[in-house]
């Protein structure tokens, strides 16, 4: 069921600071912001070639990344995206396993313009997983 590693994504207080560490600091190519109000974020890419890393910032008054960053206030890594060949059919063997899908259990649009899916924490080794569509 799983495929490759989508994104590794790291929530940060202040986007364009972190975007200028990746940047300038690490020397990477780094996308321009998009904001994804639907999803309470703002993102940028960056591309290291087997993978992306995907800085978050808080959207809006209710974005799911605000009560992390009040916990990890300086920013830390908030989740691992991993591609699906079949996003329904992945999602209906998880929930049979017992594992929680997040929000109405509907895949929703992501930042790649493709269904996106997230699990609960707690039942994976306290790592936040979002899956994506192929
Ligand atoms: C841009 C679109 C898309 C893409 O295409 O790539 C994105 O990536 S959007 C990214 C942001 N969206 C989401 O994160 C959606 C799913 N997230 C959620 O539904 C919630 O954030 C959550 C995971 C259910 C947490 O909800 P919250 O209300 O914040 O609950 P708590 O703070 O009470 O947390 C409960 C429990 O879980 C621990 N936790 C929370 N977040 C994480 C995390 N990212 N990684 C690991 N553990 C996490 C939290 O510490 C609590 O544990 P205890 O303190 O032990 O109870
Ligand atoms: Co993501």
């Amino acid at each position: 069921m799983l495929g490759r590693l989508n994104h590794v994504a790291i929530a940060v207080p202040d986007l364009q600071a972190a975007a200028a560490v990746y940047r300038d600091t690490l020397g990477a190519r780094v996308s321009a912001a998009q904001a994804l109000p639907e999803h309470g974020v703002t993102v940028v890419f960056i591309d290291t070639g087997n993978t992306k890393i995907e800085l978050l910032e808080p959207l809006g008054e209710a974005s799911p990344i605000t009560a992390f960053l009040e916990k990890n206030p300086s920013g830390g890594m908030h989740h691992v995206c991993y591609e699906v060949d079949d996003i329904l059919a992945a999602r209906d063997r998880l929930q049979a396993s017992g594992a929680r899908v997040l929000g109405d259990g509907n895949p929703r649009i992501g930042a790649h313009g493709k269904p996106v899916l997230f699990l609960h924490p707690k039942d994976f080794l306290g790592t936040l997983v979002e899956l994506e569509q192929a």
